[in-house]
Formats: structure tokens, C-alpha cells, sequence
């Protein structure tokens, strides 16, 4: 599965516990990251993160993309509900991309936790079964 791995700088912390402890589940994924996020995730776990640009110079977006593309299957993005963001609108279209295309999105913590049980379960494997019908439909 291509996960992404999204913080803003207050929930950077979180993040990095949220990697640490489930290292064993996301060290079996292909892991996507903003800039920063990324950075930091690697140096405190050791994982392998492709790393996006910094969200606010376009890094959101670029994840974007990719559900655009159907080439995500989670997204994991721990917002700052109390502090304003320059780039906003990115974080919106983010988000809305995720309702689009059925992307399961964990934007906090908690919800993260259910998230990477059920990915450890194997309970996304839906997803594959998705991937593989629209890859065929492009082809007609
Ligand atoms: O701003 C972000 C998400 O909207 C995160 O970007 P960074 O990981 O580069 O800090």
C-alpha cells in the first residue's frame, strides 16, 4: 500500500511517536511524506519516506496528485485545528480529494490508530481490487 504520512509543526511530535510505535506496520508499505514531515520521520525511525515538498510550497498538492492518479491508498495527516495555515486551501483540496476518490484519511491521531490496525490486519486490501479495475478501464 502508498501511504502518506502528513503533519503540521505542532502535531510533528505526534507524528513521530505515531511512526515509532507502529514501525513494524508502515515499514511494510511504500511511505509518502511533505517535506518536513518526512525529514523528520526518517531521522527519528529510520524508515524510507518519499519526501514531497514542504506542504506550504506545494507538497499538499502533490499528494493530491497522486490520489488524483489512484496511486494512494491511505493518507494519515495530523492537523492543527487551532492554527491558521498559509496554504489552507491545499490542505482543503487534500482533504476533498480523499472524499472524491474513497481514500481512507485519518486526520488525528485516534483515528490514525484505527487506521493502521486495520492496515496491519490487512483490511485495505480492497484497494488493490480498485486499483487493478480502474488500471483495466484505462486500458479500453
Ligand atoms: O504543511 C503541511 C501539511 O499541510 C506539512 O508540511 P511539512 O511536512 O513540510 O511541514
Amino acid at each position: 500500500m502508498n501511504i502518506a504520512l502528513v503533519a503540521h509543526d505542532k502535531k510533528k511530535q505526534d507524528i513521530i511517536n505515531f511512526s515509532i510505535a507502529y514501525k513494524h506496520v508502515l515499514q511494510n508499505h511504500n511511505l509518502f511524506a511533505t517535506g518536513t514531515t518526512g525529514t523528520r520521520i526518517t531521522e527519528e525511525t529510520g524508515l524510507d519516506i518519499h519526501r514531497f515538498q514542504s506542504g506550504p510550497i506545494g507538497g499538499d498538492q502533490q499528494i493530491g496528485a497522486k490520489i488524483a492518479n489512484n496511486e494512494m491508498d491511505v493518507v494519515i495527516f495530523f492537523r492543527d485545528p487551532l492554527t491558521a495555515q498559509p496554504h489552507e486551501p491545499d490542505v482543503s483540496a487534500l482533504m476533498r480529494l480523499c472524499d472524491v476518490h474513497l481514500i481512507p484519511l485519518a486526520t488525528n491521531l485516534a483515528a490514525a490508530e484505527i487506521v493502521i490496525r486495520a492496515l496491519g490486519r490487512g483490511d485495505f486490501e480492497w484497494r488493490e481490487i480498485v486499483k487493478q479495475n480502474r488500471s483495466e478501464d484505462i486500458d479500453k
